[in-house]
């Protein structure tokens, strides 16, 4: 094909237009995933136990084979090669998509879900003009966030009210945390000497239960907000607290805050790490701390520019959902400080959390 010469400046012009078009396209990408965990597609293949060729596929989800192009494109599915090097004998899981089975150790599909729920995507139509101050509604006071100028209320009111965004959203941080499972047993020594320990805003107790079969003789009470605890099952070691971290915080020997800060502005997080010093100042003082299991921007040098990418969105994400923002190290020890704490140890867990442990 012969191709007229193009000026430098309309090659660079192209260049430019694909990327800007590459970058309105992406949210294809995370919608594709969506289609791909609300069509159960890993489990359908993984029950087939063998790659799935496309028209295989396409029938067991009854679909036209010619829809199928899409999720090949997404990240879910990987081409098994035949023998000749054309030859695709049938699409498998790839470890992302692994972790969305539908499985008791892990389980990502309600968090990809929830994240790509209208209630959460609509806020970034917002966010322009919350950012500028503009908000839609004359008649509101000053919205907090882009979730709330969206909705009207804050996340945790609208989980409130609407129970079937709530419940999702409480089984996607669920599957976050059954993550852990993973590498508990790593962090047994982290709860040597602690008796009690209070899950603060510790959801439906996803890690309260895991956290208490690897450390038998523990005491965990789950703190959260009294529509999310309320009716559930308790057990000899796990119990449930309904009420408001800024008020009062159950006392213990250790307190829990498992992704809790990064929903919070400065101010607020001082004021809970007050109340989690003063829910550990009777018990066992000499063990006495307060365990973040959280992001740290930058926490290691070699953090992989996906790891870093994934932590500047999740920046993002935690202003228009809340008021809530991603720290470094620096702006986490600023909190400690102010708090009252003397001293922290920061203990790189896996590529998107670490754990800081926080003592007076
Ligand atoms: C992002 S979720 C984290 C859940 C859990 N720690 C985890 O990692 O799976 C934040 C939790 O804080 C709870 N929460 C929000 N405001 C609260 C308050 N004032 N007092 C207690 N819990 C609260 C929410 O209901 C929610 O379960
Ligand atoms: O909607 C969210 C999502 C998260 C979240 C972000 C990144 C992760 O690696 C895990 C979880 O956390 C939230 C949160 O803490 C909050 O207060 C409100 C909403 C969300």
């Amino acid at each position: 094909m012969h191709h007229l010469s193009r000026s430098q400046e309309a090659k660079e012009m192209f260049q430019a237009q694909s990327h800007l078009y590459n970058h309105t396209f992406n949210f294809i990408s995370s919608m594709s995933l969506k289609c791909a965990v609300q069509l159960r597609i890993p489990d359908v293949i993984h029950d087939h136990k063998c790659p799935m060729t496309l028209p295989e596929l396409a029938s067991a989800l009854r679909i036209h084979p010619s829809k199928m192009i899409v999720f090949t494109a997404s990240c879910t599915l990987v081409p098994k090669n035949g023998e000749e090097e054309e030859e695709i004998k049938g699409y498998d899981l790839t470890p992302p998509s692994r972790l969305l089975l539908n499985d008791k150790v892990t389980g990502l599909s309600p968090f990809v879900a929830t994240m790509l729920d209208p209630a959460l995507v609509s806020p970034w139509h917002f966010l322009g003009d919350w950012l500028q101050g503009n908000n839609h509604d004359d008649c509101r006071d000053k919205l907090n966030n882009s979730f709330e100028a969206a909705h009207g209320v804050n996340i945790w009111d609208y989980g409130r009210k609407n129970p079937k965004f709530g419940n999702t959203f409480n089984r996607a941080m669920a599957g976050d945390s059954q993550l852990m499972n993973l590498i508990i047993k790593d962090y047994k020594e982290t709860f040597e000497g602690i008796n009690s320990l209070v899950d603060v805003g510790g959801g439906t107790g996803a890690m309260g239960r895991i956290i208490s079969e690897v450390c038998p003789g523990l005491k965990c009470t789950v703190l959260d907000l009294p529509h999310v605890v309320a009716g559930l099952p308790e057990s000899e070691n796990v119990k449930f607290v309904g009420g408001d971290m800024f008020e009062s915080i159950p006392s213990a020997d250790a307190v829990l805050l498992k992704l809790l800060l990064h929903g919070w502005s400065d101010g607020d997080c001082v004021k809970v790490l007050r109340k989690c010093k003063e829910a550990i100042a009777g018990k066992n003082k000499e063990r006495g701390k307060v365990m973040i299991m959280d992001i740290v921007i930058g926490q290691t040098d070699d953090d992989d520019a996906q790891t870093t990418a994934t932590k500047l969105f999740s920046d993002m994400l935690m202003m228009t959902v809340g008021p809530g923002r991603e720290r470094t190290e620096k702006e986490w020890e600023k909190l400690f400080l102010e708090a009252g704490f003397r001293r922290y140890k920061i203990t790189p867990m896996f590529e998107l959390r670490s754990l800081i442990e926080v003592f007076p």
